[in-house]
């Protein structure tokens, strides 16, 4: 029975509903509807012309993909075999709620949501390009925890054995090592349990959770896989500060901590930098324990994840917040297949608005922005930009990542776990006890 998004007496929720929509796959070779929540749809990156907007061109707003919640009479996808289909008519997008800022680089920014900035064509089609690489090259190399590190013995160089050798076998850990077995299933999905929002005093609380946290352990499972099922597997690197998924919290014992990759850590910088923080939090009270005003000067990311999605890959609604400072913005850059987003607030009860995020784009989420659910319940298929066609003068490993991206989206996101100023307290080693 579908679901209706008027029915006020659902046992869903908004944010769930809105979800469901979008996660929808019930009929093979159709899409949700985009048309359905057409008067909300943040889409500010899309291409003036429909015949350069991969998202017209792979019919996500054709009328045959309506499903039952918005029009009872679609006709299968397959009358329309042998014809053009209707790839239908993009609406106007309505901009007026919205406010336009003018970062300090020239480039247009939207506020979004309270808090929430969305920077259309943020990265060039080289950064794009050089990011996909990166991401894929050079963020999944030890020591950065991968998803597959728990349950898999992955090989140091992965990416470049999936150029060049990606039938070689990977063996699943418990085959491989005395550990105890467990039987826990490997994360391909991310576990996102609910939270508090963290503050600064909750520093130690996160100190004491993960001391006696062993680690996940390997799952008795799983067979041997080859590279290439290993990489479409792949859901996620960390890259600096340790997060883990398990007690949702850094790990802040580490001794030696994982640098950030420098170039994304100015990366960010510089988009946050360039943002007129005045104008975008002039309707909201400065949050956060060190202010807004001083975020140009000591933004500094030292975590971040890149998440990998295949194209039948979802990410469920949620609210980051396990930073110490809940307000410091998170920036995040998207690439490759186009995704909908699903903005809403710190409640799951208002509707969410859905955002095409498309390759080259920026999401700054910052102060009250920083508590809104957002979830991606969908990667568009078709909508891969034709700048990541493979071309003759790419090198192996450029050809490698163009082939992941060909069915994927990559999102990296960073945040900045301590605000400046923290000083971590000195963690005591437990020395034996004596009588
Ligand atoms: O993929 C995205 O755009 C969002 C990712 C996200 O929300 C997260 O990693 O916490
Ligand atoms: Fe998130």
């Amino acid at each position: 029975m579908p679901v209706s998004l008027d029915d006020t007496t659902s046992k869903y929720t908004a944010f769930r509903l809105a979800e469901k929509h979008y996660k929808n796959r019930s009929v093979k070779g159709k899409f949700p509807s985009l048309r359905l929540h057409q008067d909300s749809l943040i889409d500010l990156s899309r291409p003036i012309s429909k015949e350069d907007d991969p998202v017209w061109l792979a019919g996500w707003w054709s009328p045959f993909n309506e499903s039952d919640d918005f029009n009872h009479s679609w006709k299968p996808w397959n009358s329309s075999k042998g014809k053009e289909r209707d790839k239908g008519e993009r609406p106007d997008i309505d901009t007026s709620g919205m406010k336009q800022i003018q970062l300090a680089d020239g480039k247009q920014g939207w506020v979004v949501a309270p808090g929430c900035i969305l920077i259309p064509q943020y990265l060039s089609v080289n950064d794009q390009l050089n990011l996909v690489h990166s991401s894929l090259a050079e963020y999944t190399l030890p020591p950065n925890p991968l998803s597959l590190s728990t349950h898999y013995d992955v090989p140091k160089n992965l990416f470049e054995l999936y150029a060049t050798e990606p039938n070689s076998p990977v063996m699943p850990k418990y085959l491989i090592s005395s550990a105890e077995i467990h039987s826990t299933q490997p994360p391909r999905s991310r576990p996102l349990i609910e939270t508090e929002p963290a503050s600064v005093l909750g520093y130690e609380e996160i100190l004491a959770r993960n001391k006696t946290w062993t680690g996940d352990a390997p799952s008795d499972k799983l067979k041997e896989k080859t590279v290439l099922q290993l990489m479409t597997d792949m859901r996620w690197a960390n890259l600096g500060l340790i997060y883990q998924w398990t007690t949702k919290s850094y790990d802040f014992g580490r001794e030696e901590s994982i640098p950030f990759p420098k170039e994304l850590a100015e990366l960010c910088h510089t988009v946050v930098a360039a943002v007129p923080w005045a104008e975008v939090n002039s309707d909201q009270s400065p949050t956060g324990s060190s202010g807004w005003k001083n975020w140009p000067n000591d933004y500094k990311p030292d975590t971040g994840i890149v998440n990998f999605y295949q194209v039948k890959d979802t990410l469920m609604g949620h609210v980051d917040r396990s930073e110490l400072d809940p307000a410091r913005p998170l920036v995040s850059l998207s690439l490759g297949h186009c995704a909908i987003l699903l903005l809403g607030s710190a409640s799951r009860h208002d509707p969410p608005r859905p955002i095409i995020l498309r390759s080259g784009d920026c999401l700054v989420m910052s102060g009250e922005g920083r508590q809104a659910y957002h979830g991606v319940p969908r990667i568009m298929d078709g909508t891969l930009p034709s700048h990541f066609s493979p071309l003759e003068s790419d090198t192996v490993t450029m050809r490698a990542a163009k082939q992941f991206i060909s069915s994927a989206r990559i999102n990296i996101n960073a945040r900045q776990v301590f605000p400046p100023g923290f000083e971590r307290p000195v963690v005591m080693a437990e020395g034996p006890k004596s009588d």
